[in-house]
């Protein structure tokens, strides 16, 4: 007698063979009688089985036409990756934000068998409504997937988490960033409340001039930052995580910033509070509109907020005006205080994986009080140029690796103030006659330096 599982496997198959021959007609005959009537009793048959369960996730959700849902993208990658194993015929693009090429399936290939811990999926892509709902857009498709009903468990605990990190991995791998600036609210009726270029700084840890241990130290805050959505979940707060850059101009905190992005693949939305008129419900809309796994940057904070912290003594009559204290020249002028505890409690409700970084030359002007731990999680002070700074500089920019060159210089800026920025620049090879690079550029460097030992 043949063993339960055996029947279950054999119900698995036949159901797997009528999605592809259905997928097959529907392909061969896209519209009208047969395709309609193919594609009832399909649906019908499985759900008359009562075994099976169905999920499907809409290309497009919400009231907004435009909405496209993610969840949607993100199987689509995964599915494509699945299948391109398999798939006969394919389609070649670029990728959005990329130069890369990339391969899909033709839509009637849709129809994909996934197996995890030892489970089946049936996958199809649809591009009509069962239920004959009125469709928001053309071309609206929803990707279906058909499991047994024991699986729903493990459907609904690991699997579609699984389908949607490795889908997310997937197109990220093909992505570039971006770096989004803030609208001024007069331009929203014409264009978005950000705009975006694509962000290509070079900038990498790797080629970072600063204290190796500083940097391994940042690396090893980020990676656990990156990781830790469960450990976020269990302790019941948002998933983020406050910077704040300090040091002199030219030390490298945007440099820095533009590294971290590239290490967590994260955008970066630059928000220039000055051009936020409108109060907190334009901050808010703002900061709504900032996509997970980003990092919200707030540059020079000693110039864009208000930092006594003092309340005014004039009488509040809104919680708006109470953030946004009507200061010099009738400028809407935010306190760092209120600012932080307004991302607090927005984050504590709402999507998650953000990093918020903070700059400022003049860390004194701040309130301890306000960049104590919790409400900056870190603060990273970016100094003048050590040792192993100019190590990297010099091997950015000339590839040399020269032990007594680097302990002369070693000597030298030990006894200056000089940051990466003046280096750099000064390493920066100039000539292309025909000159010996190293020599003209550390040249430079050398004459610079001495220059300011002796100003000192
Ligand atoms: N740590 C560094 N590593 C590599 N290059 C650096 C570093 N710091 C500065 N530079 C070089 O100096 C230039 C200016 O640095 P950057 O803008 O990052 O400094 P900053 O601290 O943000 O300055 P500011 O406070 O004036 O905005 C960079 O384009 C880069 O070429």
């Amino acid at each position: 007698m043949r063993k339960m599982g055996d029947h279950w496997a054999a119900i698995g198959t036949s159901l797997g063979s009528i999605m592809v021959l259905y997928k097959m007609i529907e392909h061969f005959f896209p519209y009208g009688f047969l395709h309609t009537h193919v594609e009832k009793y399909t649906q019908r048959i499985l759900r008359c089985t009562n075994l099976y369960v169905q999920i499907s996730i809409d290309e497009y959700t919400g009231e907004l036409i435009d909405q496209k849902n993610q969840s949607y993208t993100f199987t689509e990658a995964y599915l494509n990756a699945t299948a391109l194993k398999h798939a006969m015929q394919l389609t070649a693009c670029t990728a959005k934000n990329s130069e890369k090429l990339v391969l899909n399936m033709v839509d009637y290939e849709m129809t994909i068998t996934d197996e995890f811990h030892g489970a089946k999926f049936y996958w199809m892509l649809t591009s009509t409504n069962e239920f004959g709902k009125p469709r928001k857009v053309d071309n609206d498709r929803s990707l279906t997937v058909t499991f047994h009903k024991r699986n729903r468990k493990l459907v609904m605990d690991m699997y579609l988490d699984h389908v949607m990190e490795k889908g997310r991995e997937l197109l990220e791998r093909n992505q570039q960033r971006k770096l989004y600036t803030n609208n001024s609210r007069d331009d929203w009726y014409k264009q978005e409340m950000w705009s975006h270029v694509i962000h290509n700084h070079p900038a990498t840890f790797d080629n970072l001039a600063m204290d190796m241990a500083k940097k391994e130290d940042i690396i090893k805050d980020l990676t656990a930052f990156s990781k830790a959505k469960d450990y976020y979940a269990k302790i019941g707060k948002a998933w983020k995580r406050g910077y704040l850059l300090f040091g002199p101009p030219g030390t490298g905190k945007s440099t820095m910033i533009a590294a971290i992005s590239k290490f967590l693949n994260y955008d970066i939305y630059d928000l220039e509070l000055k051009s936020v008129r409108g109060g907190n419900s334009e901050l808010r809309k703002l900061l709504l509109d900032t996509s997970d796994r980003s990092i919200i940057v707030i540059e020079d904070i000693d110039c864009s907020i208000e930092l006594t912290n003092k309340r005014k003594k004039k009488k509040i009559r809104s919680r708006d005006q109470e953030m946004w204290a009507d200061h010099r020249h009738g400028e809407m002028v935010v306190t760092l205080s209120v600012l932080l505890n307004f991302i607090d409690g927005l984050w504590s409700s709402t999507g998650g994986e953000r990093l918020i970084i903070f700059t400022t030359n003049h860390v004194e002007k701040l309130d301890p009080a306000l960049i104590r731990r919790g409400r900056m999680d870190k603060l990273i002070e970016l100094g003048y140029c050590s040792f192993d700074g100019f190590k990297i500089l010099a091997k950015n920019y000339l590839n040399i690796d020269d032990h007594s060159l680097f302990e002369t210089i070693r000597c030298l800026i030990s006894e200056t103030q000089i940051t990466p920025a003046d280096v750099a620049e000064n390493l920066m090879p100039k000539s292309v006659n025909g000159d010996d690079y190293s020599e003209v550029c550390l040249g430079n460097l050398i004459c610079a330096l001495e220059k300011l030992k002796e100003d000192t």
